[in-house]
């Protein structure tokens, strides 16, 4: 039934992550397989590597119970995520939620937990004189938990209790609403666990994120209370017979999973075993868990074309993100002549940038003067590529930038754009629009505060085909038509590139990659990110080097009007 659905969705075969992991969680293996770590590309298809043998081990229940707990470390992820289990759950009856700190907690509270009552004199004589003697000495605190279950207990009928039961089998979610579930939802508990899944698990293992771990820790090794038992455990435990030992399956999975085992211990994985898939071929690298020191490695998508353009100081780096927009990505505008351009070829920039004992990767070549304009343009003419363009691209030799007011013709390309911060992204945004109107409606920007999903739902239906985000867009988030990202600000590591350059390229799609780079962070950018050994690529980065003339340009009084503006805008708060 799953698999002719999927079929029928366009997923025909299983992708290598997935020939190699499946099997490995199915149920047969349950009890001879361990925990297991999944360390592929980006876009490799890791969400339907857990989801499809989770919902095939818990199709059979028929009482509901919260078996499946997936947890992934932003809102967008838990939509995503959600939306992969229901197109695996179809008609099956299992009920999917999700838990996100978005939405008021008691709203959550109704969706996952159903409150009901069983007959229990013993109990409810218990009850009833525990809720007297905290109306008599209790105090006027927030009420817990057990607060909960009391205020409920007194409007019972003579003889019953409360009783609360999970209206989820699978519920995905963030770790902080899982906690707050995990301690003030009365009801809410792991005793049924059946399967935990930790999505960006390095992320999610970060330290900022730590103490949701342990919560879950000892919320699984908690000891169940006889009257929440199951009829199967409540006979052994009157027989003195000792329960059978809680095994709940954990997936562990991520782009840039760690090898280092010490940052694993706190989830207490049993038997781990790290599957490593690289490439497109299904071919499982089973690798053990190291030490701290082993250093991690990554694999990029084999389809991933990246690049790399100097900017100076970074003074005009809007600027150039300007020119690389017009005439390298965006393309397809028209219009009358304003401002002259020089682009320097991709072929000079492959040659640079594959050359062993090229020593410029953190060159200070002032990008921006006219001598070297013309040595770009002229060098320009005298290469030829050796590598080809991915994408359709245009004419790359010296030419000029159409009217700033000209109309965007429609385009293909959806362009992620990063910046390092919430902050620098609305402020990009702002620049942008104010230096060329007519993107103005197509911009939109990703950031804590604005409506995210809206925001991504008109990027995603093409309607705003740029985006500009924090890292906030890093992880996980999975919109095939992403045709370019480009890394405005450079990331702060190796693993952020990866994550950051895997939203495009996704799923056997070309995609290309461009980072901006100032003087300063060449070296690093270089030397760890684009020749780095902890990144495995197909190809190589290439250096592309983008022109921009100062003399003749509106832009730049513009450019200089809208600093002038946000720095007014800036003091003035
Ligand atoms: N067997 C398949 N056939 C066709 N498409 C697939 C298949 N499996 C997954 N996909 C698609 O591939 C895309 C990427 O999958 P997914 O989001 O699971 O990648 P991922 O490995 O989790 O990436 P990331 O590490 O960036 O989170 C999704 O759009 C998904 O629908």
């Amino acid at each position: 039934m799953t698999v002719s659905h999927l079929e029928k969705k366009g997923y025909r075969d299983a992708f290598a992550v997935q020939s190699a992991v499946i099997p490995l969680l199915l149920p047969k293996f349950r009890n001879t397989v361990g925990d297991i770590c999944v360390s592929a590309a980006t876009g490799s298809g890791k969400t339907l590597a857990y989801v499809l043998p989770m919902v095939e081990s818990l199709k059979h229940s028929w009482i509901t119970k919260l078996r499946g707990l997936i947890v992934v470390p932003t809102r967008e992820l838990v939509s995503q995520a959600r939306k992969a289990v229901e197109l695996c759950t179809t008609k099956m009856g299992l009920k999917v939620d999700t838990a996100v700190g978005t939405r008021p907690l008691s709203y959550e509270q109704d969706l996952l937990i159903r409150k009901g009552r069983r007959f229990d004199p013993q109990g409810y004589d218990r009850l009833q004189q525990q809720a007297k003697r905290n109306i008599l000495f209790g105090g006027d605190e927030e009420p817990g938990e057990d607060d909960v279950m009391l205020q409920d207990a007194v409007r019972m009928l003579p003889g019953h209790v409360p009783e609360y039961t999970s209206k989820v089998d699978i519920l995905v979610c963030t770790p902080g609403r899982l906690v707050e579930h995990l301690q003030s939802t009365t009801g809410f508990n792991l005793d049924n666990l059946e399967w935990l899944v930790i999505d960006e698990a390095d992320r999610l293992l970060d330290q900022s994120f730590q103490q949701w771990v342990d919560t879950v820790m000892s919320h699984l090794q908690r000891e169940v209370p006889y009257d929440q038992m199951s009829a199967k455990d409540k006979v052994l435990s009157r027989l003195w017979h000792p329960k059978e030992p809680r095994c709940v399956k954990k997936v562990v999975l991520s782009a840039t999973m760690t090898r280092d085992i010490s940052k694993l211990t706190a989830l207490k994985l049993r038997r781990p075993r790290l599957v490593v898939v690289e490439g497109t071929e299904p071919r499982e690298e089973t690798a053990t868990l190291g030490a701290p020191d082993d250093g991690d490695s990554f694999t990029l998508p084999s389809t991933l074309h990246e690049y790399a353009v100097p900017v100076g100081d970074g003074a005009d780096k809007p600027l150039y993100l300007l020119q690389l927009l017009q005439t390298k990505i965006l393309g397809g505008t028209s219009g009358r002549a304003q401002e002259e351009v020089n682009i320097a070829s991709d072929a000079e920039s492959s040659v640079v940038s594959s050359s062993s004992s090229d020593t410029s990767d953190s060159d200070s070549s002032d990008d921006s003067s006219a001598s070297s304009d013309s040595e770009a343009s002229s060098s320009s003419n005298s290469v030829t590529s050796s590598k080809p363009s991915p994408c359709p691209q245009r004419d790359n030799h010296t030419r000029s930038s159409p009217d700033i007011a000209t109309q965007l013709t429609p385009t293909s390309s959806r362009v992620l754009i990063f910046t390092s911060t919430n902050e620098s992204a609305t402020r990009l945004s702002h620049l942008l629009r104010t230096l060329h109107p007519a993107y103005a409606p197509l911009i939109g920007t990703l950031t804590k505060s604005s409506s995210s999903s809206a925001t991504l739902r008109r990027f995603r239906t093409g309607r705003v085909p740029l985006l500009v985000a924090s890292d906030r867009a890093s992880r996980g988030l999975d919109i095939p038509a992403i045709t370019h990202v480009i890394n405005y600000d450079v990331p702060r590591s190796v693993r952020a590139y990866v994550h950051r350059v895997g939203r495009t390229a996704r799923a056997g799609r070309e995609g290309q990659a461009w980072t901006l780079f100032e003087e300063r962070e060449g070296r690093w950018f270089w030397g760890d990110v684009a020749r780095g050994q902890a990144v495995g690529r197909a190809g190589t980065v290439s250096r592309v080097r983008v022109v921009v003339e100062e003399a003749g340009t509106g832009v730049r009084a513009r450019y200089e009007e809208a600093l002038r503006a946000l720095g007014e805008a800036v003091r003035a708060k």
